[in-house]
């Protein structure tokens, strides 16, 4: 099957194939696997995994995972695989052999994730999930205990200054590094080869995901929403089952295209048109 070609998107270099003018990033949790109970309760099944492999070699290597995992964690998740990756929500990023750190661990960072452990590490319904640079309180469990998790991390947000923000989730809570942001990663990937020059497609399910969609929808690319919602996405898959089933019919060599829609500049999340067609 050939590869379809929209006319305004940047070309391929002569004689590459036309999925060369393409650069791919997926969200994982929520987009790639469904939604599990806890973290370490989700399962990438191997068709996937395989599919991923293949589709990553027709995109000439432009194929990124784009997280609010940890690169440690989406290397055990994708292994033996190991994808260019950004994680803690655009702190990390791994394109090839380098990997780039937006911020180091500062002591006090440490020590108020060992406080939170402690306080709530024997707790049954909320979760803490140590991330290394990066924290997350989820009640996934207990969404009767949301509002009281989500006053804690603000507390300890504020307590930490500048220099971390609180990211919203589904069923969590995040305190990140203040300057990560999916956007910020997806920009870096996209300064340099084989990402570079290409047209970004960007899939992903929740809040932190949005900010990529901004800078994808800003240089022309296609974003792509999983499941119902607000969104500044131009078009929709209903369900992590719907990407995978996609990511498949790419890698099998089916067309990778759309029909961009209009975002006017001034358009809010509610607004936004959800018209683009996927080829
Ligand atoms: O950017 P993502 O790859 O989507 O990661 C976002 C967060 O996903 C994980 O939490 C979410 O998925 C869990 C497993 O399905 C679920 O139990 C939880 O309620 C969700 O919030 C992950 O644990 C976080 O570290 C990621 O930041």
């Amino acid at each position: 099957m050939t590869d379809s070609l929209q006319p305004d998107l940047p070309g391929p270099d002569a004689g590459s194939p036309a999925s060369h003018r393409f650069a791919l990033f997926l969200d994982f949790d929520g987009t790639l696997v469904d939604i599990a109970e806890r973290p370490d309760a989700v399962v990438l099944d191997p068709a996937t995994l395989d599919a991923l492999v293949r589709l990553q070699h027709r995109l000439g290597g432009a194929l990124a995972i784009v997280s609010g995992r940890n690169l440690a964690t989406l290397d055990a998740l994708f292994a033996p695989f190991r994808f260019d990756a950004s994680g803690l929500h655009g702190a990390e990023c791994r394109l090839g052999e380098r990997t780039h750190f937006e911020h180091g661990v500062p002591t006090h960072f440490r020590r108020m994730v060992d406080d939170l452990k402690h306080r709530f590490g024997a707790d049954t319904g909320l979760l803490v999930e140590d991330k290394g640079k990066a924290v997350s309180l989820h009640w996934r469990l207990a969404p009767e205990r949301a509002e009281d998790a989500l006053a804690a991390m603000t507390a300890i947000v504020a307590d930490l200054g500048g220099a971390y923000r609180l990211q919203h989730g589904k069923a969590v809570a995040e305190i990140v590094p203040v300057g990560a942001s999916k956007g910020v990663a997806i920009s870096r990937f996209l300064a340099e080869p084989p990402y570079r020059d290409r047209c970004p497609v960007f899939i992903g399910d929740d809040l932190t995901d949005e900010h990529g969609f901004e800078v994808v929808n800003a240089r022309g690319g296609l974003t792509i929403h999983v499941g119902a919602g607000p969104t500044r996405a131009q078009a929709r898959l209903a369900s992590p089952a719907e990407v995978r089933a996609r990511i498949a019919r790419w890698a099998d060599g089916e067309p990778i295209g759309f029909v961009p829609a209009k975002v006017p500049a001034s358009s809010t999340a509610a607004t936004v048109p959800t018209t683009t067609e996927l080829l």
